[in-house]
């Protein structure tokens, strides 16, 4: 059995050793330009249409959650992957719980208002503030698939009203489900902190624009936690501005890294992350593939199947 792996970043060698260790009868190998031998399976992020184009592969692995990238490509080069080969993505293997961190902690923080006690420490005023009720802080989560569902898990301990909403109804414990766009009105109507867990796609792309916004409650928060196609940055801005949004937590961009003369850089209520919200785990996403490559060998149902047409 041949893979090949493919990442612009990740240490190469350590990712090597441990597939070799997780298939000991496989040969595994870094792709590099120029590499046209035979492969089975390739694991990528990112790749170069070259690396694909031509080849007869069993399946393809993204190394991460979402495959907006690679179907991007494939759009632009349908040549890069026959139709026939199936692509894979990451399913949680680890992702859930740092995605469920971020989510808890920044609530919590907007919630108990450390955001206005840090302000008011640049004054130096000792001063207690109202606080807020757990009833006045609906959390809506955009796409309720595999990290959605376990934020809103997360969160629902809390004590805060949940709701979310994907394409099809979901039947999550304590959070209401609203599903497609005719849906979305009321999704947005009473929601007070928007987490953004959807997939980049055509339909997604550009959503959390001034129209949307527009329909939270007066003082909302965005968490974006997908991709920075999602949001009109310059929308944001003027709801940051007109206090509709009372502040924002980004952990990814249309631009990355973050050009330094973004406006968003230098906004008091704008929170940053450079996409770390979460990472992929060497260790549980080396399990889910070389798992779902035996059962492929085996020519058994697997799970993680990208559905090119929907984009995710
Ligand atoms: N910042 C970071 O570090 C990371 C970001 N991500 C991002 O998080 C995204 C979500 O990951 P994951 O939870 O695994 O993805 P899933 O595919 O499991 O979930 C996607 C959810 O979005 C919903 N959805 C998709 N399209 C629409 C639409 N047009 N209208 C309404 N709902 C829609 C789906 O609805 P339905 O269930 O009905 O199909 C589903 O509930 C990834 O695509 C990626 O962009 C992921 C990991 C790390
Ligand atoms: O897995 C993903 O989609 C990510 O964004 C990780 O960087």
């Amino acid at each position: 059995m041949e893979i090949l792996f493919y990442h612009p970043s990740f240490d190469n060698a350590f990712w090597v050793k441990a597939l070799r260790e997780a298939l000991p009868d496989a040969n595994i190998r870094v792709w590099t330009p120029g590499d046209n031998a035979p492969a089975d399976y390739a694991l990528v992020w990112h790749p170069p249409v070259e690396m694909l184009e031509g080849r007869k592969l069993k399946a393809v692995f993204a190394l991460g959650a979402g495959v907006d990238a690679i179907l991007g490509q494939l759009k632009a080069h349908p040549q890069m992957l026959d139709a026939a080969v199936p692509l894979f993505r990451l399913e949680d293997t680890g992702m859930a719980q740092q995605m469920q961190e971020y989510a808890v902690s920044q609530l919590l923080h907007w919630f108990r208002r450390f955001d206005d006690y840090q302000a008011l420490k640049g004054e130096a005023k000792w001063q207690p503030l109202e606080e807020y009720a757990h009833k006045d802080f609906t959390v809506g989560i955009l796409g309720a698939g595999v990290l959605g569902a376990k934020v809103a898990e997360a969160l629902r301990p809390w004590g805060f009203p949940l709701r979310c909403w994907s394409r099809s109804r979901k039947d999550l414990p304590g959070v209401t489900s609203f599903a497609g766009a005719q849906e979305l009105g009321d999704f947005l109507h009473g929601t007070r902190v928007l987490i953004n867990l959807l997939p980049n796609t055509p339909e997604t792309a550009g959503i959390i624009n001034h129209a949307l916004l527009a329909q939270l409650e007066e003082g909302s928060y965005l968490l974006n936690l997908a991709r920075g196609v999602h949001l009109v940055e310059a929308d944001l801005l003027q709801a940051l501005e007109s206090g509709k949004v009372k502040g924002a937590m980004l952990d990814v961009f249309r631009e990355e890294p973050l050009p330094s003369d973004n406006p968003l850089w230098a906004h008091p209520r704008v929170a940053i992350t450079p996409h770390i919200a979460a990472v992929t785990r060497p260790h549980e996403a080396i399990d889910y593939i070389c798992h779902t490559i035996r059962q492929l060998e085996r020519g058994e149902a697997v799970s993680g199947r990208v559905d090119r047409a929907r984009g995710y």
